[in-house]
């Protein structure tokens, strides 16, 4: 992936099976949200392809795959029920975007089981300014879930969150994850959070560098490691992981 000719992301060669938890990590700038849009047609790769199914993806966003970003996922000017019935509003009505009546009714009722399962019921009819930022990343999440997405795309979902919130939303998106048998790729910049939530993780890198032209080269996939379920607290792996000199080898 170029933009403007000059490579981001470079020999970028990976399968990811149905199921998969991926998390990422990586330095700031070196390409993790671009792969990100690569995956959601957000954007097209200069070269190479990307299968879903074995079927090249569309070239537009569509709703087997949904995104949730850090913050601004969701509609400040809807409310959380509107946020979620915005998707069925536009397929019904591509022009005006709006349910009305008995339609609109029955799109509310359909979201009551949605609201419950995130925990926002009695917020319905709050607008995201009068969330926590919890909640808000509770509805941006549920948001991205409402059309079942095959594929689910979160970029630093709990960046802006506080710890506490933090391990809650561990718990909810990891239930989700098992409950809806999604593919989930994930970037965050914490490395605990990483080893903790995913079954592989993903570190992107550059291996090449040119001092004289510091753009000559992107970033790739430097580690792929699975991830057991006790290898969460293994330090040596999330040494190794953070780019630093691990005790043992850690190669699995
Ligand atoms: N639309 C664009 N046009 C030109 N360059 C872009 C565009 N989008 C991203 N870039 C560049 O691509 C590189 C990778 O950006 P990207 O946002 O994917 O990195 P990142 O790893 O997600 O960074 P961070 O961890 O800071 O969020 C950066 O150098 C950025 O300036």
């Amino acid at each position: 992936m170029s933009y403007d000719g000059a490579p981001i992301l470079e020999r970028v060669s990976l399968d990811v099976s149905e199921g998969s938890f991926c998390t990422i990590v990586g330095a700031s700038g070196c390409g993790k949200s671009t792969f990100l849009r690569l995956l959601l047609s957000q954007e097209r790769a200069s070269r190479g392809k990307i299968l879903l199914d074995g079927t090249p993806l569309p070239e537009e966003p569509t709703p087997d795959r949904g995104i949730v970003f850090q913050r601004y996922s969701v509609f400040p000017h809807l409310t959380v029920a509107e946020n979620l019935i915005l998707a069925n509003e536009f397929e019904a009505s591509p022009i005006t975007g709006r349910l009305f009546g008995s339609a609109r009714k029955e799109a509310l009722c359909e979201i009551e089981p949605l609201l419950e399962r995130i925990g926002l019921n009695q917020a319905a009819n709050r607008y995201p300014a009068q969330l926590s930022g919890g909640m808000q990343q509770r509805l941006a999440i549920a948001q991205a879930l409402i059309k079942r997405p095959k594929v689910l795309l979160l970029d630093e979902p709990f960046g802006a969150l506080d710890p506490g919130i933090r391990a809650d939303m561990h718990e909810l998106l990891h239930d989700l994850w098992r409950e809806l048998n999604m593919t989930i790729f994930m970037v965050t910049h914490d490395i605990h959070e990483a080893f903790k939530l995913g079954t592989r993780l993903l570190v992107f890198d550059k291996v090449r560098h040119d001092p004289q032209a510091p753009e000559a080269y992107g970033a790739t996939i430097t580690y792929d490691l699975p991830i057991k379920a006790n290898d969460r607290g293994d330090a040596d792996l999330v040494a190794l992981a953070s780019g630093e000199k691990p005790n043992t080898a850690a190669d699995s």
